[in-house]
């Protein structure tokens, strides 16, 4: 059974019409990637789905729930990890963590996620004092300190350097092997195209693609008549748009 089913999702604020139709399933163990220009709907639909938002329209079913009905439960199972997610610069690492997990009825034990997630010698470290890829760390800690099953994380890894984007792929890896279904949302195409198992592809509020990148990948190629296509070019096909971040 799969672990997210949306159909035909819909939602608007005010005159925007921000999803007009979004469809895709995830199944569990699975990293699903979420790619699209900006404004596309990307954020609304992973916020619709994670119960912070009420649907205009549409069916969605998280482990079988539906969010607008049983959010209270679902924010027991669903860890969140949202843009521009900031703390208070002065909280602790520890205090972030310890905060978050009196919000859970079982939540995980922090201290292994800070080893797990190599922050332990930050531990006592001020959230204004980590970098940026020791923060993009402490918010995957926070998104999984309620021991979910399912992970959603938007734009993890803007702004990092190369290599602090290359030790959150692992992180990410490293989640999913614990069993954890992931739905990450990424303007990043070798981000895509190395961790995520399927994608959705959506442009202006609805679904244009679902598929494994390399499938996305083959039928570009054949499309056009390319030797050597990659992900970016099935999304430029695919959207029409340049990769904006
Ligand atoms: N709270 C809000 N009130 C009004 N309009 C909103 C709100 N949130 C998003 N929108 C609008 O809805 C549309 C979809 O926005 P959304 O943030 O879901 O897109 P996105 O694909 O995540 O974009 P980005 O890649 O820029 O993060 C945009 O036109 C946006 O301006």
């Amino acid at each position: 059974m799969p672990v997210i089913e949306i159909s035909n999702l819909r939602k608007t604020y005010g005159q925007t019409v921000a999803v007009s139709d979004v469809s895709f399933t995830v199944d569990s163990g699975e990293i699903f990637g979420i790619l699209g220009p900006n404004g596309a709907g990307k954020t609304t639909t992973v916020e619709v789905l994670s119960g912070l938002r009420r649907r205009d329209g549409g069916t969605v079913r998280v482990l079988g729930k539906d969010p607008d009905r049983d959010g209270a439960e679902l924010r027991e199972l669903v860890g969140v990890q949202l843009q521009e997610s900031e703390l208070p610069e002065r909280i602790r690492v520890w205090e972030a963590l310890d905060l978050y997990s009196s919000f859970y009825r079982k939540p995980a034990d922090w201290r292994e996620l800070l080893d797990v997630l190599g922050l332990s010698a930050r531990r006592d470290a001020r959230y204004g004092t980590l970098s940026g890829g020791q923060k993009q760390r402490l918010s995957i800690a926070l998104a999984l300190v309620g021991d979910p099953q399912v992970a959603v994380l938007d734009e993890l890894t803007t702004g990092l350097d190369p290599a602090a984007r290359r030790e959150t792929w692992a992180l990410i890896e490293s989640v999913r092997n614990r069993g954890v279904t992931v739905v990450l949302v990424t303007h990043f195409m070798d981000e895509a195209e190395r961790l995520c198992d399927r994608v959705a592809v959506i442009d202006a509020g609805r679904t244009v693609a679902v598929d494994k990148p390399a499938a996305l990948i083959a039928k570009v190629q054949a499309e056009r008549g390319l030797t050597r296509a990659t992900l970016e070019d099935a999304y430029l096909a695919l959207t029409g748009h340049e990769i904006g971040v």
